[in-house]
């Protein structure tokens, strides 16, 4: 009988042979004895790769598809997604997502480079090209081709490609069977249907977004339906990148997992995969494993992170009880070799679009194979993470008198944490609805980067039959943090912006910054330094058409076409096309505050970002998450 029988409402599949366990005595090269290694370059000698086609422009399919055109010059790679504004963000000025660094890979890749010669000392020589000037870093290359696209075109795109890449939304079902739990499939079922459309035989197809473990057999049973008899190749390579740190992880991951059939055509075209990768990744960091494994290696690994917040949270709360310090906690656990320090600051809980949904969807999964003692488990994860944020929002509440009425709540930080600008699933929208509850005159948003359409736009579930944003509040956007603060009987830290810290930076810690290698179109020869550090000197608010990225103050870059007169982007944010470009290093100044706020100037850490002793000498009253002060 099949274990999966019993409410299951995945179609399972039995396993295939790389899941199968071993028989005994068999040694495991027995069952791939006739496979090609995945590892060794020459396996793909006969697939070529000439053009990828990534479907899906967001914040997986953008910054994968720039880091992988860099590396690869000789690749053509295009990112399709139906939506027009975001492709016209992303061959514009204004990249539609905020990333470290992310701005100087898309130039390079998309627009291209100069080339530079250099004279036998050192000088420029006189046959540089045109225009070109003399190079100030030594450096002498051939140009290079523009070689990111980013198009509407999705048909035609995919009828183009070699390898395809699926990196499209897969959010939790709303409605329906499984309901808040399941994985809404609809946008991944969409870009597969594509494919089999248009796709020519033989063609790569490759799982980016996370989905479900078996969502492969969905796939060829898609392809299948409409293309019987062809064969396309179906590949998991998962995505592991952190938003705010998207290019750091993408040039310098951990593992590259890449799932493939245990058939031939299947390590052919992971080792295809696994070549593109190589160009940058060392091939001791790629891990070739089964199709079924590498999809639920994804659910697992986000699941065990966030599994980590919730402990140490579980942890916090017992802290406020008793005395202890969940930051010293954290510490002297996470030196624990066994332990690791990550993944152990508490505060409000995990938030942002995946941790929620991809343990949501493992429980579900372990459900439907009829284990639920594996689903309460993970779903306790989730409960944990509520009870912080609905536990914070309470305290908050009762320390003002049980009573939010005619009083006015600041909160610095929407982002689910710091160098994003995604508004997706924060905490703090937990945190706002359980305030609102309260009838507060006013809640004051403030994010450095979060846009006000965002921020309305996840608000807007909050909303009966009135507004929230109206011009007598409730609920207020605001563009300065003063401004948000003035007035308030309380401030709320909700995002750990390094901008609210009232601590100077350990000394010695050194901005993050990558090394590429890419202005050359004919071999690696200079080197471009991508700014990821957050700290960047603030610009002069009323100069925004000033300011640049330093990439664009190389000589080296093809120049971009200037945004026209009426961008409402320039009018309204200034240049929003890389994290440094908007102020988000200018520490707080929280005494200015302390002036401002309602007596007994009352700031509540939800993020634990505050020195205690610097806030209460200026005059505030602290209570952070997981110190005794909460109680
Ligand atoms: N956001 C993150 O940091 C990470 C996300 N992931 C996973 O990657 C996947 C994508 O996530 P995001 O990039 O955040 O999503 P996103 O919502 O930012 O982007 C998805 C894009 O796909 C487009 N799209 C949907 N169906 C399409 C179709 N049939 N044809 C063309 N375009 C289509 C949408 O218009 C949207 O622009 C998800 O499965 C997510 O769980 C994995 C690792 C990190
Ligand atoms: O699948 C995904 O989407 C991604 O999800 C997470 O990345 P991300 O959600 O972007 O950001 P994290 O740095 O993991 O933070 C998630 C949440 O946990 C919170 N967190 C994180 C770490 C911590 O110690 N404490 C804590 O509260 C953060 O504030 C944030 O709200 C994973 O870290 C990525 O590996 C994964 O690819």
């Amino acid at each position: 009988m099949s274990p999966f029988i019993g409410g299951n409402v995945y179609s399972l599949p039995p396993m295939d042979a790389m899941t199968l366990p071993q028989r005994a005595g068999a040694p495991r090269s027995s069952i791939h004895a006739s496979l090609p290694d995945i590892l060794d370059p020459n396996t793909a000698a006969n697939v070529s790769i000439w053009h990828v086609c990534c479907i899906g422009a967001g914040y997986v399919g953008g910054p994968t598809a720039a880091v992988m055109a860099l590396h690869n010059p000789n690749v053509r790679v295009t990112v399709v997604d139906r939506d027009e504004t975001r492709i016209n963000a992303w061959k514009g000025r204004h990249l539609p997502i905020h990333e470290p660094g992310l701005a100087s890979v898309v130039r390079l890749a998309r627009d291209g480079s100069k080339e530079r010669r250099q004279g036998a000392r050192g000088q420029a020589a006189a046959g540089a090209t045109k225009g070109s000037q003399t190079p100030t870093d030594g450096s002498s290359h051939s140009s290079r081709q523009p070689n990111l696209f980013f198009s509407t075109a999705c048909a035609e795109t995919i009828a183009n490609a070699d390898m395809i890449l699926v990196s499209v939304n897969t959010p939790t079902k709303l409605r329906g069977v499984g309901a808040g739990r399941a994985t809404d499939m609809t946008a991944v079922e969409g870009a597969v249907r594509d494919v089999a459309i248009h796709a020519r035989p033989g063609t790569i197809l490759v799982e980016k977004s996370t989905v479900p473990c078996k969502t492969g057999q969905l796939i060829k049973d898609i392809l299948e339906a409409y293309r019987p008899g062809i064969s396309f190749p179906v590949l998991s390579n998962p995505e592991f990148l952190s938003e705010g740190t998207a290019i750091r992880d993408l040039m310098k991951p951990d593992r590259v997992v890449i799932g493939c059939e245990s058939t031939i055509p299947g390590h052919r075209a992971a080792a295809a995969l696994a070549n593109l990768y190589a160009s940058w990744v060392p091939r001791s960091k790629i891990a070739p494993i089964g199709l079924w494994s590498s999809e639920l290696c994804k659910l697992a690994a986000n699941a065990m992170l966030a599994q980590r917040v919730s402990s140490i949270n579980s942890i916090s709360a017992i802290c406020e009880r008793t005395g202890a310090d969940v930051s010293e906690i954290a510490k002297s656990v996470g030196m624990d070799a066994r332990i690791g320090s990550q993944f152990l600051k508490a505060g409000l809980g995990f938030g942002g679009s995946c941790f929620r949904k991809d343990i949501a969807s493992l429980t579900y999964l372990a459900e439907s194979l009829g284990l639920p003692e594996v689903a309460a488990y993970w779903q306790q994860v989730l409960e944990m993470n509520n009870f912080q944020r609905d536990r914070f929002a309470r305290h908050v509440i009762s320390s003002l008198n049980n009573t939010l009425r005619g009083k006015k709540i600041a909160i610095l930080g929407y982002a689910f944490k710091k160098n994003t600008g995604d508004a997706r699933e924060s905490p703090a929208l937990d945190v706002i609805r359980i305030l609102l509850e309260e009838n507060p005159r006013c809640v004051a948003i403030y994010d450095p980067l979060c846009s006000a359409a965002d921020i309305q736009r996840e608000l807007r579930v909050l909303e009966d039959d009135r507004p929230l944003m109206r011009p007598d509040g409730p609920v207020q956007i605001m563009s300065s943090a003063y401004e948000a603060c003035a007035d308030s009987n309380a401030v709320l830290v909700l995002t750990d912006w390094d901008m609210f810290k009232n601590s100077r930076p350990v000394a010695g810690s050194k901005p993050v910054e990558v090394a590429v290698d890419q202005f050359d179109g004919a071999a690696p020869a200079s080197i471009l330094r991508l700014p990821l550090r957050s700290e960047k000197p603030p610009t002069p608010p009323e100069t925004p058409k000033m300011q640049t990225l330093e990439s664009e103050q190389d000589d080296r870059l093809v120049p971009e076409p200037p945004c026209p007169a009426d961008c409402t982007e320039c009018q309204t944010s200034g240049q929003r096309n890389d994290i440094g470009s908007k102020d988000i290093s200018t520490p707080l100044d929280w005494a200015r505050i302390s002036k401002s706020v309602k007596e007994p100037s009352w700031v509540f850490d939800g993020r634990g970002v505050l020195d205690a002793r610097a806030m209460v000498g200026m005059g505030f009253r602290l209570e952070t998450l997981g110190r005794a002060s909460m109680y």
